[in-house]
């Protein structure tokens, strides 16, 4: 009836069982709870030590470039992947701004000397061959990043998306962060559910300029023809990109109004750059990995070793639509790493054309700083792209989009003084708001305000945890 004989030799195995603990079940259920409170203790010491740092700003301030910075000072730089994906991504742009600078200025009334074939037959030539590209057939699409690179790239160059994106961005800026979690959490999923659903839609969406049905194409173009006939084509296109930027007047002078449109930041290097990334063996350099875009969809997350503390870098993405997925990386932040493109004074969103962008990142920024979330948070400010900064101002006068800005239409360090002193005014915490002048993209400052920020983060961290 189940009842077993003690034997002695039974007896000793069963004593040695349970000395081992092999076969005590309250032992076994001991050990397994003590694993789980080891790592349970490993993970909450981890948590407590560990510091987080979340990159927060409007679209296209510059939060991932402040990353691949920190990648090269602190990762060993970057993979051969990421190389190949910025290659492809960066020779798809350029094609597509050389478009959009010809298409603009005929909107703009700004005449070309392209359009001209009598006098001008070989930009008039160079703007048919440009034209007539397909950008998705001069490139390797699953190498630019597969789907996401798609509906991306679909969503940037379709005019139709235009007006979707605009849609989409439902000009909630305060959605985000309302101050009851749960309510904005579950707004959060319901949004991004809805935003979802918009994505697949736009699969069919024609492309802007006169390849009307490029985005039909899956990038095969590139595989139809041998490795010759490809680069030959790929050089033509080049070459053409190239004497259009240096010889048109036109286009100079409709790149100079470039903050009337849309354009991609880094346009300029790409064309100066074009016959590199024309060039079926070229692989991305760090620089061109820096100027390139690919734009942050949702949040990622990457561990750095800094000064032998455990760093945690969270990069959101910044437009509109990506807001209300902030949500969720909120909690147990150790400092918020706000970046304004300080040159982007003159220029309306990408997601929104009537908003001006640093209206809109006053407006984020007056949110987070002030809001509960982050009452006992740290925030650095980098004012960014002061490079660019230092270039237009003498062009595109402050004054016309701030009026009240008093200061000098040529002085670069006023206007940075008057956007400094916009963002301290919004601070209504009594907490300090530090603040950096950068060019994300110039390693070699970036390293040194980089150090400097993360001595102050570990510092303050110490101190917040009374270890110091
Ligand atoms: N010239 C110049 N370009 C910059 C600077 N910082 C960033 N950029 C460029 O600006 C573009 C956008 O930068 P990202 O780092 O992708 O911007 P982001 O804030 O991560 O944008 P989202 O992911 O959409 O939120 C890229 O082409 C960068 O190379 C800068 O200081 N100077
Ligand atoms: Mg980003």
């Amino acid at each position: 009836m189940g009842c077993t004989v003690s034997s002695p030799d039974n007896q000793q195995l069963n004593n040695d069982s349970l000395s081992n603990g092999e076969a005590d079940p309250f032992l076994n259920s001991k050990k397994a709870n003590d694993i789980i409170d080891q790592q349970l203790m490993m993970n909450y010491k981890k948590e407590r030590t560990q510091i987080k740092l979340l990159l927060l700003g409007t679209g296209e301030s510059g939060k991932s470039t402040v990353l691949k910075q920190l990648q090269l000072l602190h990762h060993g730089g970057f993979s051969h992947k990421e190389r190949t994906q910025y290659t492809q991504v960066i020779w798809a742009d350029a094609i597509q701004s050389m478009k959009i600078l010809i298409v603009q200025a005929r909107r703009l009334g700004i005449e070309l000397q392209c359009d001209d074939p009598i006098k001008y037959p070989q930009l008039f030539q160079c703007k048919k061959t440009v034209l007539n590209a397909k950008a998705l057939d001069m490139i390797d699409a699953q190498k630019a990043g597969g789907s996401d690179f798609m509906n991306e790239y679909v969503l940037k160059y379709s005019e139709r998306s235009e007006k979707k994106r605009q849609n989409k961005s439902t000009g909630k800026i305060h959605s985000f962060i309302a101050e009851d979690k749960t309510e904005a959490i579950s707004e959060a999923e319901k949004e991004e559910d809805d935003a979802d659903d918009d994505d697949e839609e736009d699969n069919d969406d024609n492309t802007f300029g006169d390849s009307k049905h490029e985005t039909s194409s899956s990038g095969l173009g590139r595989n139809t023809m041998d490795e010759n006939t490809y680069q030959q084509k790929r050089t033509v296109l080049a070459n053409a990109i190239k004497t259009l930027w240096e010889q048109d007047l036109g286009i100079q002078q409709c790149f100079d109004r470039s903050n009337e449109f849309q354009l991609e930041g880094s346009a300029e290097y790409y064309f100066e750059n074009i016959k590199n990334f024309s060039r079926i063996d070229y692989l991305a350099s760090d620089v061109d990995i820096l100027k390139g875009r690919i734009k942050t969809s949702g949040i990622t997350e990457t561990n750095f070793q800094i000064n032998s503390r455990e760093f945690k870098v969270l990069d959101a993405g910044g437009q509109r639509s990506e807001r209300r997925k902030w949500i969720h990386c909120f909690e147990g932040i150790t400092c918020v790493l706000f970046v304004v493109a300080v040159s982007e004074y003159d220029q309306m969103l990408f997601e929104d054309e009537k908003v001006n962008r640093m209206h809109e990142s006053l407006l984020l920024f007056d949110r987070l700083c002030n809001s509960q979330w982050f009452s006992n948070t740290p925030f650095i400010i980098f004012f960014n792209k002061i490079d660019i900064f230092q270039e237009k101002i003498g062009k595109s006068p402050i004054r016309k989009y701030f009026p009240e800005y008093q200061g000098g239409s040529n002085d670069v360090n006023q206007g940075i003084k008057y956007f400094e002193s916009l963002f301290a005014s919004i601070n209504r915490t009594n907490r300090p708001v530090y603040m950096h002048r950068t060019c994300a993209t110039d390693t070699k400052s970036m390293k040194f305000i980089l150090n400097a920020v993360t001595d102050l983060i570990i510092q303050q961290n110490l101190k917040k945890s009374g270890l110091f």
